[in-house]
């Protein structure tokens, strides 16, 4: 990343607060407060931060799934007020249809939008290619494992040829092993298939292997806290000392943010 180029996603003074109704009285949990984000084209983002901080709620405001507070998204220029196809999104669980073959899941998008079968059929065949699925088209979902399912689930976002796509911590119910894997696999389909991603994970060294830029939050009420551009070149090497190095300076900047000492102090 060189610092320019065209904005994608704009946060701008974000705030969220939620409001729950309880017998007694009237809850407020105030999640987001004044965060300001600008993510730039097919750059990859990773959200970061403590436990709990609000790293859903900000990805489900962008999505426009949650409305803010105050403040305002922007996609391309334009004012996010509900979901839309130009915004795909990758969760934690698949939340992939369990009565749908891989083809039939992939295609989902387009063939709602009325795309014609042939069309359908070839952009979902590209993805299933992608992300090494070949094979599998007929497949239902409770026949593949864990990753296999994450899979379909993120060829099934870029199916829908989206300019951002948001992920949950895609890979955060794997084994270490398969999730190893799949940030090897992440890495190849975002170097080819180029798009604006904003990744949620809690796994500091997912974030350093993945991101062009990781943003670390602050506790809740969350906003920016600090940014590291991250220039090791790719793919890269968990045990280089730049990436151990890195490591543990953003361990600590997450650290320092007091979670922990709150957290000793919870039940007075
Ligand atoms: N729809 C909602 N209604 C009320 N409160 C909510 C809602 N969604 C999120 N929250 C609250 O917002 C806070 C932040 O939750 P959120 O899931 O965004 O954090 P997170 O950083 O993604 O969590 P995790 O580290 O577990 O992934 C929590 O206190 C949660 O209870």
């Amino acid at each position: 990343m060189d610092g320019k180029g065209k904005i994608t996603v704009r946060c701008k003074d974000l705030c969220k607060t939620f409001y729950a109704k309880n017998r007694k009285q009237d809850e407020e949990n105030e999640v987001i407060r004044n965060l300001n984000l600008e993510v730039r084209e097919n750059e990859f983002l990773v959200l970061f931060g403590p436990g709990q901080c609000g790293k859903t709620t900000i990805l489900n405001l962008m999505a426009g799934l949650v409305e803010p507070t105050s403040g305002e998204i922007e996609v391309n220029g334009k004012k996010v007020d509900g979901p839309s196809k130009d915004r795909g999104m990758v969760y934690q669980t698949t939340a992939l249809f369990p009565w749908m073959s891989v083809m039939k899941n992939v295609s989902f998008g387009p063939r709602m939008q009325g795309v014609k079968k042939a069309e359908w059929k070839k952009r979902a065949q590209y993805y299933i290619d992608l992300v090494g699925l070949t094979g599998f088209e007929d497949s239902y979902p409770v026949k593949l494992s864990g990753g296999m399912q994450q899979r379909v689930g993120i060829a099934r976002a870029y199916c829908n040829d989206p300019d951002v796509i948001f992920m949950d911590e895609p890979f955060g119910h794997l084994d270490a092993q398969t999730r190893y894997l799949m940030e090897e696999e992440i890495e190849k389909i975002c170097s080819k298939e180029k798009r604006t991603v904003i990744f949620v994970t809690n796994n500091v060294e997912e974030a350093i292997y993945l991101a062009d830029r990781i943003v670390v939050l602050t506790d809740m009420p969350t906003t920016v806290k600090k940014e590291y551009m991250i220039e090791i070149p790719r793919p890269r090497d968990y045990t280089s000392k730049q990436f151990l190095s890195l490591r543990e300076e953003i361990t600590q900047c997450v650290e320092i943010s007091g979670t922990f000492e709150e957290a000793g102090h919870g039940d007075e």
